[in-house]
Protein backbone atom coordinates (compact mmCIF):
# COMPACT_ATOMS: atom_id res chain seq x y z
CA UNK A 1 0.00 0.00 0.00
CA UNK A 2 1.43 3.33 -0.79
CA UNK A 3 0.14 6.46 1.49
CA UNK A 4 0.37 9.86 0.31
CA UNK A 5 1.10 11.82 3.44
CA UNK A 6 0.65 15.45 3.20
CA UNK A 7 0.77 18.68 5.59
CA UNK A 8 -2.89 19.16 7.30
CA UNK A 9 -2.06 22.78 6.36
CA UNK A 10 0.56 24.84 5.15
CA UNK A 11 3.20 25.07 8.68
CA UNK A 12 1.57 21.29 9.57
CA UNK A 13 2.73 18.96 11.45
CA UNK A 14 4.30 22.14 13.79
CA UNK A 15 7.06 22.11 15.32
CA UNK A 16 8.05 22.88 18.29
CA UNK A 17 10.93 22.66 20.93
CA UNK A 18 11.80 19.28 18.78
CA UNK A 19 7.76 17.92 19.17
CA UNK A 20 5.83 17.53 16.48
CA UNK A 21 1.74 18.10 17.03
CA UNK A 22 0.27 15.54 14.47
CA UNK A 23 -2.00 15.85 12.01
CA UNK A 24 -1.55 13.94 8.89
CA UNK A 25 -4.07 14.04 5.98
CA UNK A 26 -4.08 10.59 3.74
CA UNK A 27 -4.90 10.07 0.02
CA UNK A 28 -4.56 6.84 -1.87
CA UNK A 29 -5.34 5.21 1.52
CA UNK A 30 -6.86 2.01 -0.46
CA UNK A 31 -10.19 2.06 0.85
CA UNK A 32 -12.85 2.22 -2.11
CA UNK A 33 -14.89 5.56 -1.95
CA UNK A 34 -18.08 3.41 -2.32
CA UNK A 35 -17.38 2.30 0.56
CA UNK A 36 -16.89 5.24 2.85
CA UNK A 37 -19.91 6.81 0.99
CA UNK A 38 -22.41 4.01 1.78
CA UNK A 39 -21.30 3.94 5.36
CA UNK A 40 -21.94 7.55 6.14
CA UNK A 41 -25.01 7.33 4.24
CA UNK A 42 -26.18 4.17 5.90
CA UNK A 43 -24.82 6.30 9.55
CA UNK A 44 -27.39 9.41 7.99
CA UNK A 45 -29.78 6.74 7.31
CA UNK A 46 -29.76 6.15 11.28
CA UNK A 47 -29.59 9.54 12.64
CA UNK A 48 -32.68 10.39 10.19
CA UNK A 49 -34.76 7.69 12.23
CA UNK A 50 -37.52 8.31 14.55
CA UNK A 51 -36.34 8.54 18.20
CA UNK A 52 -38.01 5.60 19.37
CA UNK A 53 -36.10 3.72 17.02
CA UNK A 54 -32.82 5.01 17.84
CA UNK A 55 -33.07 4.44 21.24
CA UNK A 56 -33.00 1.13 20.44
CA UNK A 57 -29.39 1.21 20.47
CA UNK A 58 -29.74 3.84 23.65
CA UNK A 59 -26.35 4.08 25.60
CA UNK A 60 -28.64 4.50 28.70
CA UNK A 61 -29.00 1.38 30.92
CA UNK A 62 -33.35 1.90 32.25
CA UNK A 63 -32.97 5.36 30.48
CA UNK A 64 -30.89 6.80 33.47
CA UNK A 65 -27.29 5.29 34.04
CA UNK A 66 -24.49 5.71 31.28
CA UNK A 67 -22.51 3.35 29.15
CA UNK A 68 -19.83 4.14 27.01
CA UNK A 69 -21.36 1.95 23.96
CA UNK A 70 -24.64 3.73 21.98
CA UNK A 71 -26.77 6.01 20.70
CA UNK A 72 -26.63 9.47 22.61
CA UNK A 73 -24.55 11.83 24.48
CA UNK A 74 -21.84 12.72 26.25
CA UNK A 75 -22.11 11.65 29.74
CA UNK A 76 -23.57 14.53 32.42
CA UNK A 77 -20.85 14.60 35.28
CA UNK A 78 -22.14 17.89 36.49
CA UNK A 79 -25.24 20.68 36.83
CA UNK A 80 -22.85 22.90 35.06
CA UNK A 81 -21.12 20.56 32.12
CA UNK A 82 -21.25 22.72 28.99
CA UNK A 83 -23.09 19.81 26.54
CA UNK A 84 -21.51 19.24 23.60
CA UNK A 85 -24.20 19.95 20.04
CA UNK A 86 -24.09 16.24 18.75
CA UNK A 87 -25.91 12.95 18.63
CA UNK A 88 -23.59 9.91 18.09
CA UNK A 89 -23.12 6.61 18.15
CA UNK A 90 -20.26 4.81 19.75
CA UNK A 91 -19.26 1.34 19.16
CA UNK A 92 -16.53 -0.94 20.07
CA UNK A 93 -15.53 -2.63 16.94
CA UNK A 94 -12.26 -4.54 17.88
CA UNK A 95 -11.85 -7.15 19.47
CA UNK A 96 -14.18 -8.51 16.69
CA UNK A 97 -15.45 -11.51 19.07
CA UNK A 98 -16.25 -8.72 21.73
CA UNK A 99 -18.85 -6.69 19.68
CA UNK A 100 -22.03 -5.96 21.63
CA UNK A 101 -24.42 -5.90 18.54
CA UNK A 102 -27.37 -4.98 20.82
CA UNK A 103 -26.04 -1.31 20.26
CA UNK A 104 -25.23 -2.22 16.35
CA UNK A 105 -28.35 -0.18 14.07
CA UNK A 106 -30.46 -3.03 12.13
CA UNK A 107 -31.87 -0.16 10.10
CA UNK A 108 -30.44 0.23 8.27
CA UNK A 109 -29.85 -3.22 7.11
CA UNK A 110 -26.56 -2.66 5.12
CA UNK A 111 -24.87 -0.92 8.46
CA UNK A 112 -23.27 -3.79 9.89
CA UNK A 113 -21.61 -5.09 6.82
CA UNK A 114 -20.15 -2.07 5.90
CA UNK A 115 -18.58 -0.97 9.40
CA UNK A 116 -17.35 -4.40 9.29
CA UNK A 117 -15.58 -3.42 5.94
CA UNK A 118 -14.29 0.07 7.00
CA UNK A 119 -13.16 -1.49 10.12
CA UNK A 120 -10.62 -4.08 8.56
CA UNK A 121 -9.71 -1.57 6.68
CA UNK A 122 -8.67 0.75 8.98
CA UNK A 123 -6.66 -1.92 10.96
CA UNK A 124 -4.50 -1.93 7.78
CA UNK A 125 -4.01 1.56 7.31
CA UNK A 126 -3.59 2.09 11.27
CA UNK A 127 -0.51 -0.55 11.13
CA UNK A 128 0.95 1.12 8.11
CA UNK A 129 1.15 4.52 9.70
CA UNK A 130 2.26 2.81 13.33
CA UNK A 131 5.31 1.53 11.67
CA UNK A 132 6.14 4.68 9.60
CA UNK A 133 5.87 6.51 13.38
CA UNK A 134 7.87 3.91 14.95
CA UNK A 135 10.60 4.14 12.09
CA UNK A 136 10.86 8.35 12.99
CA UNK A 137 11.19 7.58 16.26
CA UNK A 138 13.89 5.18 15.64
CA UNK A 139 12.59 2.68 17.16
CA UNK A 140 11.89 -0.56 15.92
CA UNK A 141 9.74 -0.62 12.98
CA UNK A 142 7.01 -2.96 15.16
CA UNK A 143 7.21 -1.38 18.36
CA UNK A 144 4.48 0.43 18.48
CA UNK A 145 2.40 -2.10 16.31
CA UNK A 146 3.15 -4.91 19.34
CA UNK A 147 1.61 -2.79 21.64
CA UNK A 148 -1.44 -3.82 20.49
CA UNK A 149 -2.31 -7.28 22.15
CA UNK A 150 -5.40 -8.41 21.14
CA UNK A 151 -7.96 -7.76 23.66
CA UNK A 152 -6.87 -3.79 22.12
CA UNK A 153 -10.16 -2.11 21.57
CA UNK A 154 -10.85 -0.08 18.84
CA UNK A 155 -14.33 2.21 18.76
CA UNK A 156 -15.86 3.65 15.88
CA UNK A 157 -18.01 7.24 16.86
CA UNK A 158 -20.00 8.42 14.61
CA UNK A 159 -21.22 12.41 15.13
CA UNK A 160 -24.13 13.80 13.80
CA UNK A 161 -23.79 17.62 14.28
CA UNK A 162 -27.53 18.87 13.81
CA UNK A 163 -28.15 22.64 12.02
CA UNK A 164 -27.52 25.08 15.35
CA UNK A 165 -29.74 28.15 15.67
CA UNK A 166 -27.02 29.40 17.38
CA UNK A 167 -23.27 28.84 16.44
CA UNK A 168 -21.86 31.12 18.58
CA UNK A 169 -23.02 29.26 21.73
CA UNK A 170 -22.48 25.89 21.76
CA UNK A 171 -19.31 23.25 20.46
CA UNK A 172 -20.33 20.37 18.30
CA UNK A 173 -17.58 18.94 20.60
CA UNK A 174 -15.76 21.17 22.73
CA UNK A 175 -11.78 21.62 22.25
CA UNK A 176 -10.16 17.91 23.39
CA UNK A 177 -7.38 15.92 22.37
CA UNK A 178 -7.97 12.15 21.74
CA UNK A 179 -7.35 9.79 24.41
CA UNK A 180 -5.68 6.25 22.23
CA UNK A 181 -2.85 6.00 20.01
CA UNK A 182 -4.29 6.98 17.26
CA UNK A 183 -7.46 8.36 15.48
CA UNK A 184 -8.41 7.50 11.47
CA UNK A 185 -11.01 10.32 11.19
CA UNK A 186 -13.51 10.64 8.35
CA UNK A 187 -15.08 14.34 8.03
CA UNK A 188 -17.83 15.41 6.05
CA UNK A 189 -16.87 16.06 2.40
CA UNK A 190 -19.61 19.04 2.33
CA UNK A 191 -19.75 20.48 5.23
CA UNK A 192 -16.91 21.70 7.41
CA UNK A 193 -16.62 22.56 11.30
CA UNK A 194 -13.31 20.47 11.99
CA UNK A 195 -10.77 23.02 13.47
CA UNK A 196 -7.14 22.69 14.81
CA UNK A 197 -5.36 24.61 17.26
CA UNK A 198 -2.36 25.94 16.58
CA UNK A 199 -0.11 28.18 18.54
CA UNK A 200 -2.99 29.51 19.84
CA UNK A 201 -5.41 30.00 16.62
CA UNK A 202 -7.66 27.79 15.50
CA UNK A 203 -7.18 26.50 12.21
CA UNK A 204 -10.46 25.25 9.59
CA UNK A 205 -9.53 21.71 8.09
CA UNK A 206 -10.78 21.88 5.11
CA UNK A 207 -13.15 19.68 3.13
CA UNK A 208 -11.80 17.09 0.95
CA UNK A 209 -14.16 14.13 0.09
CA UNK A 210 -12.83 10.48 0.96
CA UNK A 211 -9.31 12.13 2.06
CA UNK A 212 -8.66 10.74 5.55
CA UNK A 213 -7.25 12.92 8.59
CA UNK A 214 -5.38 10.87 11.25
CA UNK A 215 -5.23 12.50 14.67
CA UNK A 216 -2.36 11.01 17.13
CA UNK A 217 -3.79 10.44 20.68
CA UNK A 218 -2.36 11.21 24.13
CA UNK A 219 -0.99 7.16 24.10
CA UNK A 220 1.31 8.20 21.46
CA UNK A 221 2.42 11.23 22.82
CA UNK A 222 3.48 8.99 25.87
CA UNK A 223 4.86 6.43 23.99
CA UNK A 224 6.91 9.03 21.85
CA UNK A 225 8.06 10.65 25.22
CA UNK A 226 6.42 14.23 23.85
CA UNK A 227 7.91 14.16 20.44
CA UNK A 228 4.80 13.44 19.29
CA UNK A 229 1.89 15.66 20.29
CA UNK A 230 -1.44 14.82 20.04
CA UNK A 231 -3.09 17.79 18.56
CA UNK A 232 -6.47 19.52 19.90
CA UNK A 233 -9.22 20.02 17.93
CA UNK A 234 -13.14 20.95 18.21
CA UNK A 235 -15.79 21.20 15.85
CA UNK A 236 -17.87 24.15 14.88
CA UNK A 237 -21.34 24.31 14.62
CA UNK A 238 -23.56 26.10 11.88
CA UNK A 239 -27.10 27.51 11.44
CA UNK A 240 -27.84 25.70 7.75
CA UNK A 241 -26.84 22.62 7.34
CA UNK A 242 -25.94 18.77 8.94
CA UNK A 243 -22.26 17.56 9.39
CA UNK A 244 -21.35 13.88 9.92
CA UNK A 245 -18.16 12.78 11.08
CA UNK A 246 -16.37 9.35 11.70
CA UNK A 247 -13.84 8.60 14.12
CA UNK A 248 -11.84 5.25 14.56
CA UNK A 249 -10.07 5.14 17.78
CA UNK A 250 -7.63 2.79 18.30
CA UNK A 251 -6.81 2.03 21.91
CA UNK A 252 -5.01 -0.34 23.97
CA UNK A 253 -6.00 -3.34 26.63
CA UNK A 254 -7.26 -1.74 29.38
CA UNK A 255 -4.18 -3.18 31.38
CA UNK A 256 -1.71 -2.38 29.54
CA UNK A 257 1.12 -0.03 30.91
CA UNK A 258 1.16 3.29 28.95
CA UNK A 259 4.51 4.73 29.46
CA UNK A 260 7.67 6.09 26.99
CA UNK A 261 9.35 4.02 24.86
CA UNK A 262 12.25 3.02 26.98
CA UNK A 263 14.85 3.00 23.87
CA UNK A 264 14.03 6.78 23.64
CA UNK A 265 14.81 7.78 27.43
CA UNK A 266 19.07 8.65 28.32
CA UNK A 267 20.24 10.84 30.76
CA UNK A 268 19.94 13.81 29.19
CA UNK A 269 16.31 12.76 27.59
CA UNK A 270 14.23 11.29 30.83
CA UNK A 271 10.69 10.55 30.77
CA UNK A 272 8.11 13.31 30.72
CA UNK A 273 5.12 11.29 31.27
CA UNK A 274 4.01 8.94 34.51
CA UNK A 275 3.19 5.59 33.95
CA UNK A 276 -0.17 4.58 34.14
CA UNK A 277 -2.73 1.73 32.86
CA UNK A 278 -4.95 2.48 30.02
CA UNK A 279 -8.09 1.91 32.60
CA UNK A 280 -6.43 4.48 35.12
CA UNK A 281 -5.50 6.90 32.05
CA UNK A 282 -9.02 6.69 30.53
CA UNK A 283 -11.11 7.17 33.91
CA UNK A 284 -9.01 10.15 34.17
CA UNK A 285 -9.47 11.41 30.29
CA UNK A 286 -13.15 11.43 30.80
CA UNK A 287 -13.42 13.15 33.75
CA UNK A 288 -11.04 15.84 32.58
CA UNK A 289 -13.37 15.73 28.90
CA UNK A 290 -16.47 16.50 30.81
CA UNK A 291 -14.73 19.48 32.26
CA UNK A 292 -13.29 20.89 29.04
CA UNK A 293 -9.56 19.94 30.60
CA UNK A 294 -6.87 17.57 29.18
CA UNK A 295 -5.72 14.55 31.58
CA UNK A 296 -2.50 14.43 29.29
CA UNK A 297 -1.25 17.73 31.60
CA UNK A 298 -1.73 16.08 34.78
CA UNK A 299 1.00 13.31 34.07
CA UNK A 300 3.65 15.54 32.87
CA UNK A 301 6.40 14.98 35.11
O1 LIG B 1 -16.42 15.92 13.88
C1 LIG B 1 -15.22 16.11 13.78
O2 LIG B 1 -14.70 16.58 12.77
C2 LIG B 1 -14.31 15.81 14.96
C3 LIG B 1 -14.80 14.72 15.86
C4 LIG B 1 -13.84 14.43 16.96
O3 LIG B 1 -12.92 15.15 17.25
C5 LIG B 1 -13.99 13.18 17.75
O4 LIG B 1 -14.95 12.41 17.51
O5 LIG B 1 -13.13 12.94 18.62
FE1 LIG C 1 -11.47 14.13 18.57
Amino acid sequence: MVLMMREASSGWPCRAGGSFCLCIQVDNHGIETSLMDDLINASREFFHLPLEEKQKCSNLIDGKHFQVQGYGNDPVASKDQTLDWLDRLHLRVEPEDERNLVHWPEHPNSFRALLHEYTLNCKRIKDCILQAMAKALGLNEDYIVTQFSNKAPTFARFNYYPPCPRPDLVFGVKPHSDSGVLTILLIDKDVGGLQVLRDGVWHNVPTSPHRLLINIGDYMEIMSNGIFKSPVHRAVTNAGKERISLAMFHGLDLEKEIEPAAALLHEKQPARYRKMKAKEYLAGFYEHFCRGTRFIDSVKI
